[in-house]
């Protein structure tokens, strides 16, 4: 199968940093596959999500992303090409940073089609629709910040996915809500898998981990182990 990300020898090391926070690290994702990136705290999990995502630029290495436009060299773009690819090609589910408290749910999720071009009565339609299908019909006019955690995450989970994105990027999605609210987190990002999505989350929760198809651990910046999960594509 061919690889829909591809990461040759990526190295990072942060200005006035004693050591490098990535370390040469290959990493190949399959279109479909949900990959779970696990280490210790400081191992370099959100680095290497924010390199391959295009939100860093790596210091030494290469991201190949392919596209329907061919492949992208992600390491190699401006900072204004990084950001036109992760509005156009790549979903992201954080804890916090993407939405907009003030704004209300319909339009976190609105305004990333807007941001595309499209018009604002279709992209609140197609809003509407993300909306209800994550299980938030009623609450489109809430304000983001009048929203439960699980509630906010749904709407990440909207955003990420009206744009077309065919890989989704989390990191520790769940790790702000109890267990019963993050397990059902984790069966909407799944479930954007089951429909043919690419997934990435970083985690440090086991149970995550071993719902996703493929496991990958990183000490000191490189991957020490990467194991797919019995019955999962290989
Ligand atoms: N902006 C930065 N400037 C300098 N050093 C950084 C920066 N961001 C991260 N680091 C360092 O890079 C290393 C990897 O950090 P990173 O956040 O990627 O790890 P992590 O595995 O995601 O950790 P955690 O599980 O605690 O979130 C750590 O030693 C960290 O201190």
């Amino acid at each position: 199968m061919s690889s829909l990300l591809s990461a040759r020898g990526l190295g990072m090391a942060y200005r006035g940093a004693p050591a490098a926070a990535l370390d040469g690290v290959d990493l190949d994702v399959a279109a479909g596959e949900s990959v779970a990136v696990m280490g210790a705290s400081g191992s370099g999990k959100t680095t290497l999500l924010h390199v391959l995502a295009g939100i860093l630029r790596p210091t030494s290495g290469t991201v190949t992303l392919q596209t329907a436009r061919g492949p992208v060299g992600v390491h190699a773009l401006d900072d204004a090409g990084r950001s036109r690819l992760r509005r156009e090609e790549l979903g992201f589910v954080f804890q916090q940073g993407l939405l907009l408290d003030e704004l209300s749910a319909l339009e976190n999720v609105a305004v990333a089609r807007m941001l595309s071009g499209v018009p604002r009565a279709q992209a609140e339609a197609e809003a509407a629709q993300w909306l209800a299908a994550l299980g938030l019909a009623g609450l489109e006019q809430r304000r983001l910040g009048a929203l439960s955690g699980g509630q906010a995450q749904r709407v990440a989970i909207a955003r990420a996915q009206i744009t077309g994105a065919r890989l989704l990027f989390a990191d520790e999605p769940t790790g702000a809500l109890d267990s019963r609210t993050g397990a059902e987190v984790l069966d909407l990002l799944l479930g954007a898998v089951a429909q043919g999505r690419t997934l990435v989350v970083v985690t440090h929760d086991a149970g995550i981990a071993a719902r996703c198809d493929r496991v990958v651990e990183l000490r000191d910046g490189r991957v020490v182990g990467d194991r797919h999960r019995a019955g999962a594509r290989a």
